[in-house]
């Protein structure tokens, strides 16, 4: 068998034109652009790259971008001042905070100040005990990416036994959470998982966010199974996943190839989760499962 690369891009393009189309209408109802403030401290040049991206994804979407750029030595005090900014001001609808940041720095206190109702990353707990609650909330980007992805090729994923592989709370936990949502049945596995690969042979969907270039071998995929990547690893070799995806892709039903799967998702869905919260904050009704 020989898999369906499922093409990440144009999945990500076709929500950036559902993004724009609302964001055109939300204008209209609440005689304002839905906006997005991005937070960078320092200047690791892949984050300057993607901070790049959003305020331009944003402005082709058809809101409002809002940059800060701050020094590598900004003290934590300055931005927790900028988030307090930011959480007043009601031109912006949606925050983030672009990780990694500078050692100096503790993230959660970061991540925690920040609106839950501006959190569109879906990083606070507030969110992430909403997200496992069943209240609304917002859904952090790469998994909500992944979900779209599935959903896409199969329709739901209600029934399916998936298994996900990474326990973080930016990709793994939430995507267990997610998945269990839409009634798949879940496994997660992680680094200390004994036979890992009879977890994944048993699974029809298997999401890969472990960080460690392909730890996913092909041999473990059963036949016909939906594969998703979100490993983004820089080898000698070039950008590769988590997953061995020659392997993987002669077995699996559908894979994501990294480049070109998952990573696109990740903007559009921030694009997404903003225009859900211009909505909310401004009292627009919104069927947010039409975007
Ligand atoms: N506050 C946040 N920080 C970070 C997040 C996040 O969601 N919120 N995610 C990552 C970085 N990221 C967005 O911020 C991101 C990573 C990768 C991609 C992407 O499209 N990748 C491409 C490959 C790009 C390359 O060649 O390097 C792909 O997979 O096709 C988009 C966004 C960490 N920080």
């Amino acid at each position: 068998m020989t898999a369906e690369i499922i093409d990440g891009k144009a999945a990500a393009q076709r929500l950036r034109e559902r993004v724009a189309l609302h964001a055109a209408a939300f204008e209209q109802a609440a005689g304002r652009k839905a906006g997005l403030a991005v937070v960078l401290v320092g200047e690791d040049p892949a984050s300057a790259v993607y901070v790049r991206s959003k305020g331009k994804a944003t402005l082709a979407a058809g809101m409002a971008s809002f940059e800060h750029r701050l020094p590598a030595d900004t003290p934590q005090a300055e931005l927790l001042t900028l988030v307090d900014a930011l959480n007043a001001d009601a031109a912006v609808d949606g925050i983030l905070v672009q990780l990694p940041l500078p050692r100096h720095i503790d993230e959660s206190a970061v991540l925690l100040r920040i609106s839950p109702d501006k959190d569109v990353d879906g990083f606070h707990p507030v969110n992430a005990g909403r997200l496992a609650t069943g209240l609304p909330g917002f859904v952090p980007c790469t998994p909500l990416g992944c979900l779209l992805l599935m959903e896409e090729r199969l329709g739901s994923v209600a029934g399916k036994d998936a298994v996900v592989i990474g326990r973080s709370n930016i990709v793994g936990k939430p995507m267990a959470a997610l998945l269990t949502r839409a009634s798949a049945t879940v496994t997660i596995a992680h680094s200390r998982t004994q036979d890992l690969a009879a977890h994944v042979a048993r699974a029809d969907i298997v999401v890969a966010a472990v960080g460690i270039p392909q730890f996913v071998k092909g041999e473990w995929i059963k036949p016909g199974a939906t594969v998703i990547d979100v490993g983004i690893n820089r080898t000698d070799a070039g950008l590769v996943g988590d997953v061995d995806f020659a392997g993987a892709a002669s077995v699996a039903g559908a894979i994501t190839p990294v480049p070109g799967g998952v990573g696109p998702m990740t903007i559009a869905c921030l694009l997404r989760n903003t225009l859900v919260a211009a909505h909310r904050a401004a009292g627009v009704p919104l069927d947010e499962r039409a975007i």
